[in-house]
């Protein structure tokens, strides 16, 4: 009997600001799903394979020379590109799924909204570097720019992104709210201001929900 392909994974990505808690929660998603039996790979944009965390070190580093904005966007898709021809798309096709901090959203979050660049270039790249590949979920950290600077603050220096202007921050957010609109289906909001006991309680209904996702896949 020839053998069966397991089912696609599952495409998980968390996005939200700087600070409001994205690897702190990210952490609690993964005992939560492993301990349920999930077999998952946790990653994170840019990065998540060697030569991608190097360009990671390029993108976030401060610097003296002015970055362009075109410069920064071609550089995450080059990470873009290396982490999803070699570690989401196998991990996906084996069954894994993949639970990833930041993707393509933070892209039109930070590139379109915070910089200004025309959204429809990152859609071409986009389309370019991903193909059909697309998160089945994302979770939306939302906390107010003050929470989540405040956060990053009490955490230790600042690199490139995080010394950004105030107002570059609120139209990150808005930018991720607006996303969060236009996929609703898509997309889960988490309000990030409350404590972090509070967080949880939010992603454990949504763990439920992926369980239950997972269920009717197998
Ligand atoms: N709900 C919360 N209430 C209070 N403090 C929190 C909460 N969530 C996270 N923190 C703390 O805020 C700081 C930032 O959290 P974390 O590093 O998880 O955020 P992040 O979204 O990954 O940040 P960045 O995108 O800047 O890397 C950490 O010190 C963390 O312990
Ligand atoms: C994927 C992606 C990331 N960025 C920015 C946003 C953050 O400031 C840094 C990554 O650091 P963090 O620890 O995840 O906060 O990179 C971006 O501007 N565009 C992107 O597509």
């Amino acid at each position: 009997m020839p053998n069966q392909a397991p089912p696609r994974g599952l495409f998980i990505t968390v996005e939200g600001g700087e600070g409001v808690g994205k690897s702190t929660n990210i952490e609690y998603l993964r005992r939560y799903l492993v301990e349920h039996g999930v077999d998952l790979v946790v990653s994170r944009e840019p990065g998540g394979t060697a030569m991608a965390e190097d360009i990671r070190q390029v993108l976030i580093s401060s610097r003296t020379e002015p970055v362009a904005a075109m410069t920064e966007l071609l550089l995450i898709f080059a990470a873009r590109a290396q982490h999803i021809e070699t570690v989401i798309e196998p991990a996906l096709a084996r069954g894994q799924w993949v639970l990833c901090d930041r993707f393509t959203d933070a892209t039109y979050a930070y590139q379109a909204g915070g910089r200004g660049m025309d959204p429809e270039l990152i859609r071409h790249l986009e389309q370019l570097v991903q193909g059909d590949l697309r998160p089945d979920i994302t979770l939306l950290l939302d906390a107010t720019v003050a929470v989540g600077m405040e956060r990053a603050r009490d955490r230790g220096a600042l690199d490139r992104f995080e010394q950004e202007q105030l107002e570059f921050f609120e139209r990150v957010r808005s930018t991720y709210l607006q996303l969060a609109r236009e996929s609703s289906g898509r997309y889960r909001i988490i309000d990030a201001n409350q404590d972090l006991a509070q967080v949880q309680q939010q992603l454990h209904g949504v763990c439920e929900e992926l369980l239950d996702c997972w269920g009717v896949r197998q």
